[in-house]
């Protein structure tokens, strides 16, 4: 009995570590050895990454370093690593909402952090730790927006990338700083900044390191919308319900829908329409399916 226990363990836990590999994008053939990053990592504390799953099915993620501006210590890095396995193991989840505490978004890496590891290696592998987790985060079965208050910033402008939607107060600011530090971004936030604006405006923002303002983001189609509230309480709120337009109804619907689009966003066609098939075929002649056909047959 206790051998058979330890045995299901042993195989969820490979399960799992295997599913995790395949939502990555670097692992050892790619010389990445995470143990050894993460032991770096934590050698640089403060701050942290809270997560409230509420019942329904919405999860809020804090970035919490409001000291400076919630910029990304190493054990956030780490806590972020941390929160998005558990909302990949969270099966009812349907949507997730990040914002920063103290009425501002993130501020990047904590430049502590960055002067601390100014040598190539270590850059690299920070770049590729993270690019993992923001690549899992993207991939989440979620449907999630970034809440933007005050300033999204360098790292914290190639977050709210990875989100599906994002949202933004008014006065905020998002700015990919990176050319004003010699840099391009590493956390994913390029590729992923050509694929929501395109490669003309995508270039303009990075090689300008642009300010973009609510209205510009709109324009711009890297918003969705302006929230009427600036303050903590009252923009959640506000996205609270924007993101329930799309949440209502069963998990494994909202799911299946997130995951799908996440196909086609970045699979090539014929790929995309087999994952299509697959996904549909887990919901047709399911139970959320037959309870539609038996009780709404009709779409006025
Ligand atoms: C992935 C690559 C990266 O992300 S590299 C990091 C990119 N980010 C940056 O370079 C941001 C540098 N900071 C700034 O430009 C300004 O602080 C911004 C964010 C514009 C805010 O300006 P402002 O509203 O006037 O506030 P402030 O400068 O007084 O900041 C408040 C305290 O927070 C600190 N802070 C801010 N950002 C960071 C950061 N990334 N790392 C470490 N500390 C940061 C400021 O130094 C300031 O602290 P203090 O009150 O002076 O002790």
């Amino acid at each position: 009995m206790v051998i058979s226990m330890w045995k299901n363990l042993l195989q969820t836990m490979k399960e799992r570590i295997l599913q995790q590999r395949r939502m990555s994008v670097y692992n050892q053939a790619h010389g990445y050895e995470e143990e050894l990053v993460k032991k770096q990592l934590q050698q640089f504390a403060g701050g942290s990454i809270n997560l409230t799953k509420e019942d329904s099915g919405i999860g809020i993620l804090t970035l919490n370093n409001p000291k400076i501006m919630n910029a990304f210590t190493g054990t956030m890095m780490l806590e972020l690593q941390e929160r998005v396995t558990e909302l990949e193991n969270w099966k009812d989840g349907k949507g997730l909402i990040i914002y920063g505490a103290g009425n501002t978004f993130c501020s990047g890496s904590d430049l502590n952090v960055v002067k601390a590891i100014s040598n190539s290696q270590d850059g690299m592998n920070m770049c590729m730790f993270m690019q993992n987790t923001l690549t899992r985060l993207m991939r989440l079965p979620l449907i999630t927006v970034a809440l933007v208050q005050g300033k999204a910033i360098g790292g914290g402008a190639e977050l709210i990338t990875a989100c599906d939607f994002r949202l933004m107060t008014p006065g905020s600011e998002i700015r990919f700083v990176h050319k004003l530090m010699g840099l391009v971004p590493g956390w994913g936030g390029g590729a992923r900044l050509v694929r929501i604006v395109g490669s003309r405006a995508a270039l303009k923002l990075l090689s300008g390191a642009t300010r973009v303002d609510p209205e510009r983001a709109l324009h711009l189609g890297l918003s969705e919308e302006t929230l009427s509230s600036s303050d903590e309480a009252g923009a959640l709120e506000e996205a609270r319900a924007w993101l329930s337009q799309y949440t209502e109804g069963p998990a494994s619907v909202i799911r299946a829908t997130k995951e799908m689009v996440a196909a086609g966003r970045e699979l090539l066609l014929e790929a995309a329409l087999r994952t299509e098939k697959d996904i549909f075929g887990t919901l047709w002649g399911g139970p959320a399916n037959l309870q539609a056909l038996a009780t709404r047959p009709k779409h006025k």
